[in-house]
């Protein structure tokens, strides 16, 4: 069974606009964070952008075909502050990776990738009653995105998710899993960050995303990295070959940022 949109040459972004029109917008995501177009807004200094993440909030990963994605519970969490005008929940959080280290990450700065990406998935539920309904507002979520760089040790706080992808390889595969996460260990030191308004980076692609995305990386290790590449994109039942199927990319090339304002807080 062909798959409706993916990150080959038969199924890839170039594709995505063919049945997804949403693709096509004005608004899409990634971009290039252009550092020379980033203007700094004292409002966002004013209200520092603010997070709360309970350690226990995290119950299922899943291989959802295009990678791994964690789902969390909302209530206890917070997202605020910095470009966000109302408080959004933690929906999920999931990786963006390449085929190598030179590649990977969604947004790019100044043309330079990072091995990855992580995005923590927030919702507007001041606004919204439900994720699904926040995902068809222009405010309805808002994305975390986190740069991944090759480092020498492993991260401790990824590795309890890298000890899970294997019950998860096949696509459709889940393991309802109540982890314990130090979310501060997923996120950098430092608040700093560009902010713009986006999209999701995967069909339907809707135009519903305020993005910020954290100046400084986090680290992961060559091995971490290997181990989210071993993911299949196709489920048990297809047979395949062993090193078929195997997800070893799953970002979208950034879109241009045309007469978007981009904004920045922090050198
Ligand atoms: Cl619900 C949903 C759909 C697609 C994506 C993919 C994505 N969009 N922005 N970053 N990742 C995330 C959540
Ligand atoms: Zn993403």
């Amino acid at each position: 069974m062909s798959l409706d949109w993916g990150y080959t040459d038969d199924n890839g972004p170039s594709t995505w606009a063919e049945k997804y029109p949403l693709a096509a917008g004005a608004r899409q995501s990634p971009v290039d964070i252009d550092t020379s177009k980033a203007t700094s807004d004292n409002s966002l200094v004013d209200r520092e952008i603010d997070w709360s993440y309970p350690s226990n909030c995290s119950y299922r990963i899943v291989n959802t075909g295009y990678g791994w994605r964690v789902d969390t519970y909302g209530d206890d969490t917070a997202l605020s502050g910095g470009p966000l005008s109302e408080v959004y929940k933690l929906e999920q959080f999931h990786c963006h990776w390449g085929a190598t280290n030179d590649e990977g990450s969604e947004h790019t700065v100044d043309g330079k990738s990072y091995a990855a990406e992580l995005h923590l998935v927030h919702w507007n539920s001041e606004k919204y009653s439900s994720f699904k309904e926040a995902a068809s507002q222009p405010d309805g979520l808002a994305v975390l995105g986190v740069f991944m760089e090759i480092g020498n040790a492993d991260n401790a706080e990824l590795e309890k998710i890298i000890s899970l992808i294997p019950k998860i390889i096949h696509k459709g595969q889940d393991s309802q899993a109540s982890f314990d996460l130090d979310f501060g260990s997923l996120l950098p030191e430092s608040k700093h960050y560009w902010t713009y308004l986006g999209s999701l980076t995967t069909p339907p692609c809707n135009e519903c995303v305020i993005w910020t995305v954290f100046k400084e990386p986090i680290t992961i290790s060559e091995r971490q990295l290997e181990v989210f590449r071993s993911l299949k994109s196709v489920g048990e039942e297809d047979a395949i070959e062993p090193e078929e199927g195997k997800l070893v990319k799953n970002y979208r090339p950034p879109l241009p940022l045309g007469n978007r304002v981009l904004r920045e807080c922090g050198p």
